[in-house]
């Protein structure tokens, strides 16, 4: 049947608002992921040996035994997502509903970092707490305010302080700051210390810059025991910084003195830029020699 006028203007009317629902409700996989988190989804399909049936992920998460259905929902858009994988299927005749049903659930390549050490997850469920989602609601007004306070980021509008001040007033988003920072040193640097070693065995010494409590440095010194590192970072960090390793700690801020060192490391900054300066204040990464 050939399609006319009206039948093709309804199709791209359906498409374009098809369009709008997909990013009006592309949150739901973050959101899927963060309750994967906060449930330890992973680790109870990897508490299985890797494969998991639905009663055997609802019972190790302590579900509520109503909200089974709704575990088969998340557990779907998880699959979908890539986080999980489907291990076959149970056919329609075995079940009481005659409905074909997941017969078990699996790990994939994304969710095995969710599991055992390295894990990424204290870094994923930072980037998904409330505190650090929440300010996005005001994005728009954020970018309305122009430049008064100036250089205030948008975390910043929302919170009156910058993370690593709110983690002073706050402990217990000071916990999952740090740690969520130190898991993602944990799992980047293993891969840097491999992959970029040609480039630190040139090096004697190093400076982390705004390196918080030294996950990068501690990983470097360990992988080449010959290059000095030290972190600088601000007094209230460094005095919770480990004891009794071969990285210096070093109070201060960036924006007055960098102490010397052959190289300088940035990693994972969220920092605000300079007063007057153009700069990133979302974020940068990266290495560079000093002069
Ligand atoms: C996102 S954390 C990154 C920490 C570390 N580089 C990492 O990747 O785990 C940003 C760090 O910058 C530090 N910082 C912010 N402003 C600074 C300044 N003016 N001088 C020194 N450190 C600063 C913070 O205290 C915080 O530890």
């Amino acid at each position: 049947m050939a399609l006319n006028d009206s039948t093709t203007n309804d199709q791209a009317l359906l498409d374009a608002q098809r369009e709008l629902w997909h990013h009006t409700f592309g949150y739901m996989k973050s959101m899927a992921l963060k309750a994967a988190l906060d449930l330890r989804i992973a680790d109870a399909i990897h508490h299985h040996g890797g494969a998991a049936t639905l009663p055997q992920i609802a019972t190790r998460v302590a579900l509520e035994p109503s909200k089974v259905p709704c575990l088969q929902r998340l557990m779907r858009v998880l699959t979908v997502t890539g986080v999980f994988t489907v291990l076959g299927h149970q056919p329609a005749d075995d079940n009481g509903d005659g409905d074909e049903h997941v017969a078990a659930y699996g790990l994939t390549p994304a969710s095995r970092l969710l599991v055992g050490s390295p894990s990424v997850s204290p870094f994923l469920a930072l980037m998904l707490d409330t505190s650090f989602v929440s300010p996005f609601f005001g994005l728009g007004t954020w970018l309305q305010q122009g430049k008064l306070p100036p250089d205030q980021s948008l975390f910043e509008m929302a919170h009156g302080k910058k993370p690593w001040d709110l983690a002073t007033r706050d402990p217990a988003f000071g916990s999952l700051f740090n740690e969520g920072m130190a898991a993602d040193s944990g799992f980047i640097m293993d891969i840097v210390v491999r992959e970029c070693a040609d480039v630190f065995r040139r090096v004697g010494s190093l400076v982390d810059v705004a390196g918080g409590l030294g996950g990068a440095a501690q990983a470097i010194s360990k992988a080449f025991p010959d290059v000095k590192c030290s972190v600088l970072d601000l007094p209230h960090i460094v005095a919770d910084a480990p004891a009794g390793t071969d990285v210096k700690y070093i109070a201060g801020d960036m924006f007055q003195s960098i102490p010397a060192g052959n190289a300088i490391f940035l990693k994972e900054g969220y920092t605000t830029k300079r007063r007057g300066r153009e700069g990133n204040n979302t974020g940068y990464g990266g290495w560079s020699r000093a002069t």
